[in-house]
């Protein structure tokens, strides 16, 4: 039997307050596909991913299920389950509905279309070589950390600033303590690295791409139909 499988963990089940649709973001058209189906088509269709499990909102399982899955024909889906309150309890609820086979787990928020097959290939290449890796890229501005009162307390050196991205990919061992620890004790994470990061792993970056981007806010979507465009040139 096949121990070492790739499952890919697609969260998608937040509620896409800072879009202000009234609707979930993931829906939203991008081209002529919901955000959520590029994200799944992109993962479905990796060689190296062998089957995925899609986070949503309890009450858009059904939904998904007919109206993405079924409709656009998205392949290797083994379950859909119900995401929590924040992004790191969907997280968990995927992870803790892994095929105990699975050696390696890729994590990518559905709110990101445009990674690629490189980026994905790449990325669980270096997971399997050391354990735990996250998609980033350099930041391009200065970054200044403040205090409550908006004054500057330092500006930190910019080279050693890069921007977290998604997937972010791991052993399903070391993901899997990570988030059981985490999870216990109420420990509060942004990403999945800083879940590791705090069991005392060391995660290493991978390259990943400024189209990578995550769709929160109106103006990504005038962005995401510009790289959408591009990519289909
Ligand atoms: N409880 C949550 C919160 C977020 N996510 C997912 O995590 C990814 C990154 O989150 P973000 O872009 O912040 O999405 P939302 O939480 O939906 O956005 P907002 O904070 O504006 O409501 C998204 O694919 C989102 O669906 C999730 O699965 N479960
Ligand atoms: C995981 C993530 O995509 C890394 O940039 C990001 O932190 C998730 O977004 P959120 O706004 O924190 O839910």
């Amino acid at each position: 039997m096949k121990s070492d499988k790739v499952c890919a963990i697609i969260v998608a089940a937040g509620q896409g307050k800072r879009m202000n649709k009234g609707y979930n973001k993931q829906y939203i058209l991008l081209g002529e596909k919901p955000i959520l189906v590029h994200t799944l088509e992109t993962i479905s269709g990796n060689n190296n991913i062998d089957y995925i499990i899609l986070v949503v909102p309890q009450d858009e399982i059904d939904y998904c299920k007919k109206e993405i899955i079924e409709k656009y024909n998205i392949q290797k889906v083994l379950l859909v389950v119900a995401g929590g309150e924040e992004r790191q309890h969907s997280v968990y609820a995927g992870i803790k509905n892994i095929d105990p086979n699975t050696g390696i787990i890729l994590i990518h928020d559905g709110a990101r279309p445009f990674t690629s097959n490189e980026i994905i290939n790449r990325s669980i290449r270096e997971a399997i070589n050391y354990g735990a890796i996250v998609v980033a890229v350099p930041v391009k501005d200065t970054i200044k950390v403040v205090n409550k009162e908006l004054e500057v307390v330092n500006t930190p050196n910019r080279e050693t600033l890069w921007s977290i991205q998604t997937p972010q990919v791991f052993s399903s061992k070391i993901i899997k303590q990570a988030y059981d620890e985490g999870i216990a004790q109420n420990f509060r994470a942004t990403d999945d690295a800083m879940m590791v990061e705090a069991m005392g792993h060391k995660v290493k970056i991978v390259l990943g791409s400024y189209e990578n981007i995550k769709i929160t806010t109106p103006e990504d979507i005038i962005l995401a139909e510009q790289i959408l465009l591009r990519g289909e040139v």
